[in-house]
């Protein structure tokens, strides 16, 4: 059986962003990235930081580790990274976790695909803003959303903002793309402090200026605007 680079099992906790916020769910965070951005909260899955935890595991060996801590406590499992749609062999997760009736969400940037995209009941696309340094193939990105068009998939766009640069970005996405539900997402700019009352208070700020600016503007209507909801209750802590 091919072997899946797996960073970290958790849960069961909330999916804190996006379009399934607030659901209960379990993750799957396998490691590394094509991108780096310069404020990924997760940079421990491609920077050689959390080199030691990585492990390569078989979709049976992950399933028997999700049953392990989550016992029969979840029935939705989110596939995040690093980027998961780096991984042709997740076939066999998707399709082991659709056996065993459990609902699946992914979350990817939008720089490659995945026929096992098909098999998602949630996927979240997030293509980068200009201040995470990174680039945007729109041709990969207009394929993604070519290929799953004519199928009843959910599929969401979430963006992240830090700046006003970022936030013509998003809105350049979001026309781009305007039949596919589009959230704005708060940037985190310390993704390091463990000094939680200070962060949540800075989130909250930057929350409010982001919902300005999205009423104050008449070129979006139909779009959503969120934190990440897992850093005003545990901070920037990890695994949940
Ligand atoms: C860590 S990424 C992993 C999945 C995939 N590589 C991606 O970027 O979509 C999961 C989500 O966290 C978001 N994210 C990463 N760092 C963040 C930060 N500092 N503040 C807010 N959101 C962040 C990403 O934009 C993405 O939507
Ligand atoms: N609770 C919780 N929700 C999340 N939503 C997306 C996450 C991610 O890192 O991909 C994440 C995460 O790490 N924790
Ligand atoms: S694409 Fe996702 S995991 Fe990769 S560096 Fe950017 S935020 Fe981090
Ligand atoms: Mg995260």
């Amino acid at each position: 059986m091919s072997k899946i680079p797996v960073m970290e099992i958790f849960g069961p906790t909330i999916q804190g962003e996006g379009s399934m916020i607030g659901q209960k769910t379990m993750f799957v965070r396998t490691a590394g990235c094509d991108y780096s951005c310069s404020w990924c909260d997760s940079a421990f899955t491609w920077d050689g930081s959390g080199k030691e935890y990585i492990t390569q595991l078989t979709a049976e060996e992950i399933w028997a580790e999700l049953k392990r801590i989550g016992g029969d406590g979840f029935s939705f499992v989110t596939i995040s990274g690093g980027n998961p749609a780096l991984l042709k062999n997740l076939d066999s997760l998707v399709a082991l976790l659709k056996e065993q009736g459990i609902k699946m969400g992914v979350e990817t940037q939008g720089s490659r695909w995945q026929d096992w995209f098909y098999e998602i009941n949630e996927l979240t696309i997030s293509p980068k803003p200009p201040s995470s340094g990174m680039k945007t193939d729109f041709g990969i990105l207009d394929e993604i959303f070519t290929k799953l068009q004519n199928n009843q998939h959910h599929v969401s766009l979430k963006v992240v903002i830090f700046n006003d640069e970022d936030y013509e970005y998003g809105k350049a996405i979001h026309h781009r793309y305007p039949d596919i539900p589009f959230f704005f997402q708060v940037g985190n700019d310390d993704s390091t402090t463990t000094d939680d009352s200070k962060l949540i208070s800075r989130l909250l700020q930057k929350y409010e200026w982001l919902i300005d600016k999205v009423v104050q503007d008449q070129d979006v209507t139909n779009v959503k605007v969120l934190p990440q909801l897992h850093t005003y209750v545990w901070g920037n802590k990890r695994g949940v």
